[in-house]
């Protein structure tokens, strides 16, 4: 029933979202009367989400990349750029440079871990435990990446445990959603986005220290970007889903970022956005100039938002 109401709630969107593009403000009344439809019977509260008022957010996912010599380069290089003082920029090497890329890196970059165990220390083979990267002074986690969802077998329920853990033991988490090609073609796009939203509800206790990275799988790798109008449909939708359970104040500062395939040509018109709070970055951030313009399109938005 509620998944029939949230296939529904698809064209609803949709249609509201185009008008958006020409018809600022009246996005959120859409969605909202939408979502109202939905809150009815999937939560008792009546909430129309507020867009964002989060501060800007790039990740660059350096996923299983790099060399010793590769990884001080791209360190070098970003650390001859400049990125505005006003957002948060966080690299996430692969675990075995990330010691060393914490210590080389200037203070305007923060690092993240790109996974964690989900449990305490113990007999883990091969694992890394949130613990571990407290103490190595790592502040970040990314947790529910698609390819570890889909290679290494990775359901909501897991991620949703691994991001209440991390956030437990004192780690920020981007916490990553996003549906395949198959579920959106099939009709199940809201089903999707809901049922990995809702596992990670019980175990986050602080949303402040929670960024959600929209990253539809199809785009992921595949030069294939969302439209403007495709990502902020869904995140528009994503801060309802927030708002239904957290109020409109707190959905309205979760950060929520966008991934899959952005590059320099394409973030800034993805950024001026009103519900996309920044970028979740694969291929482009091995690339300084690439990934310095990409944190440099928070301009974008300040041009929309004036
Ligand atoms: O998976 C991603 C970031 O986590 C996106 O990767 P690409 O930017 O290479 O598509």
């Amino acid at each position: 029933m509620i998944a029939a109401q949230l296939r529904n709630f698809a064209p609803a969107a949709s249609k509201c979202a185009a008008r958006r593009v020409t018809l600022p403000g009246q996005l959120h009344q859409c969605i909202g009367a939408a979502s109202r439809n939905l809150a009815s019977s999937s939560s008792p509260r009546d909430v129309r989400a507020e867009a964002s008022n989060a501060r800007f957010f790039v990740g660059g996912n350096w996923k299983c990349n790099g060399t010793h010599a590769s990884v001080e380069k791209l360190v070098q290089e970003l650390n001859a750029g400049s990125v505005p003082s006003d957002i948060d920029v966080v690299v996430a090497p692969p675990f075995i440079f990330l010691d060393m890329v914490r210590l080389s890196l200037k203070n305007e970059y923060q690092v993240a871990a790109q996974n964690c165990w989900v449990k305490s220390d113990g007999a883990f083979t091969g694992e890394i435990s949130a613990e571990m990267l407290v103490d190595t002074l790592v502040p970040w986690v990314i947790t529910g990446h698609s390819e570890r969802r889909s290679l290494c077998g990775e359901s909501s329920k897991f991620v949703g445990e691994k991001t209440g853990h991390a956030l437990d033991v004192g780690l920020k988490v981007i916490a990553c959603v996003g549906e395949t090609l198959d579920q959106r073609n099939s009709g199940s796009l809201w089903y999707t986005l809901d049922s990995q939203m809702q596992a990670l509800f019980p175990n986050v206790k602080d949303w402040s220290r929670v960024v959600v990275a929209y990253e539809p799988v199809w785009a992921i790798g595949t030069g294939q970007v969302a439209t403007p109008e495709q990502a902020q449909e869904v995140h528009a939708y994503l801060r309802t889903v927030l708002a239904n359970k957290l109020g409109e104040e707190t959905a309205a500062g979760v950060r929520i970022i966008y991934g899959g395939s952005v590059n320099d040509g394409n973030c800034n018109e993805l950024a001026t956005m009103p519900d996309i709070d920044g970028f979740l970055v694969g291929g482009a951030s091995l690339k300084a100039p690439s990934f310095l313009q990409i944190c440099n399109s928070v301009a974008s938005r300040r041009t929309m938002a004036a």
